[in-house]
């Protein structure tokens, strides 16, 4: 058995970045941004009005000032000549100061009376100097996961595409004869299968697209049928059948299509019989099937292994500082991945692990904010002590 810091260099190890393409703005949402891209212009373009007022220069920005107003300068179109002192030109928000001006008084400071304007009170310059947002030349740096406001910026700078790695593709293969999909009449002896469902979201939420595979029985011909149908995908992940059973036949089956083993099992709870390696051109991960099992090896090998297929750096789950909301027993020799309520605190949010760590039990999983780590052979530990958590 191997540590979890081991088992997961493993896995980067076998994740190398997929080849990149162009990616149109309007489909990039969720992508991950290699390279950087460069602003082709400053933002504002030109020192340009804030507010809907009038343009002038600052030296006539006085209350009671009257100004006579000579033309107009609206977002998309200057007033084109020189302003003199004395004058002013109405102004709207998004104009470009017309020359001679720095100062725009809001209307709502301002009394009309003809072509002239007199002065009632004098605010702030509201004008946005050039380059106020960015300079020409601004770079946003990859490999950064694209978020809205980052689509935003980009358009601004005048970057209709970008470079980003190719989408993963994922097929999972969920393995059991005790297994039917949810919707379907179970026998007597049959349970429904639940944990690929969450893996497929998480798998989906890092920018992967997914296959989900039929279920393979317990036999040799089944699995191979469906790793099959696994063809040309960039990650196979099998759920179940990882562990010593006589019907645990994963390994045996990967193995006689030319599976390359990075390891097999580690020092982790749950999760220990978690198998990894290279399936021809794939990355494979081979879960265990207890549904916590395979949710939690999801979260602490398949995403990052996503991430680093999609040119990410730093894709190790983060772990956050957190206080024991209740006493915690010595840990053996595994890492122990706890589900835990996490409720804000202060300094620190407060996690508690619930009694049950049992890794079959989805009720409780579906109510943990947080997987409490404990490390291998970690001392016995108060209530209030430090401890990190992995948020969920
Ligand atoms: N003698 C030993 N027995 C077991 C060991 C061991 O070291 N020695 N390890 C235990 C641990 S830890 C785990 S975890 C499980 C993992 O076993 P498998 O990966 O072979 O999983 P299965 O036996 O196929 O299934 C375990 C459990 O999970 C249910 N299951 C399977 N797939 C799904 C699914 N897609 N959705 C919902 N539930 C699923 C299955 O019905 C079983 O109840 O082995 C222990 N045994
Ligand atoms: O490692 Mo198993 O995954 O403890 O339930």
């Amino acid at each position: 058995m191997i540590p979890v810091e081991e088992a997961l260099a493993r896995v980067l190890a076998l994740a190398m970045p997929l080849p990149a393409e162009d990616v149109p703005l309007a489909e990039a949402a969720g992508r991950v941004m290699l390279g950087s891209a460069i602003a082709a212009r400053a933002q504002p373009p030109f020192a340009a009005s804030a507010m809907d007022g009038y343009a002038m220069a600052a030296t006539d920005a006085r209350p009671g000032a009257r100004l006579r107003v000579v033309g107009t300068a609206q977002a998309g179109a200057r007033f084109a000549a020189a302003v003199a002192p004395g004058v002013a030109v109405r102004i709207f928000t998004g104009a470009p100061m017309p020359q001679g001006t720095d100062h725009v008084v809001i209307q709502e400071d301002v009394e009309v009376s003809g072509d002239t304007i007199t002065l009632r009170a004098v605010g702030n310059t509201n004008v946005r100097p050039m380059g106020a947002d960015f300079a020409a030349g601004a770079r946003l740096d990859g490999p950064r996961r694209l978020r809205p406001a980052d689509l935003a910026l980009l358009a601004a700078m005048n970057v209709p595409h970008v470079r980003a790695a190719r989408r993963p593709e994922v097929a999972f293969i969920a393995t059991g004869d005790e297994l039917v999909m949810p919707g379907a009449t179970p026998g007597p002896d049959q349970i429904v299968a639940s944990n690929l469902f969450a893996l497929r979201a998480m798998a989906e939420a890092e920018g992967a697209r997914t296959r989900l595979l039929p279920i393979a029985r317990d036999t040799l011909d089944s699995l191979d049928t469906v790793l099959e149908l696994a063809e040309g995908a960039d990650v196979v992940v099998t759920i179940g059948g990882a562990s010593v059973g006589d019907h645990d036949l994963v390994a045996q089956a990967v193995r006689a299509r030319g599976f390359a083993p990075a390891f097999w099992k580690i020092a982790m709870r749950p999760g220990k019989p978690l198998m990894a390696g290279r399936l021809n051109e794939a990355l494979m991960l081979g879960l265990p099937g207890n549904p916590v099992s395979a949710i939690v090896c999801g979260h602490l090998f398949l995403l990052p292994a996503l991430r680093a297929l999609q040119g990410l750096r730093d894709v190790a789950p983060r772990p956050v500082a957190a206080r024991l909301g209740r006493a915690v027993a010595e840990n053996g020799p595994r890492a122990h991945y706890m589900r835990a309520r996490l409720v804000p605190g202060d300094p620190l949010p407060v996690a508690t692990p619930f009694d049950s760590q049992d890794s079959a039990l989805l009720g409780l999983l579906a109510e943990a904010g947080a997987l409490l780590i404990r490390p291998p052979h970690a001392p016995a530990l108060a209530e209030g002590a430090e401890v990190a958590c992995l948020p969920l």
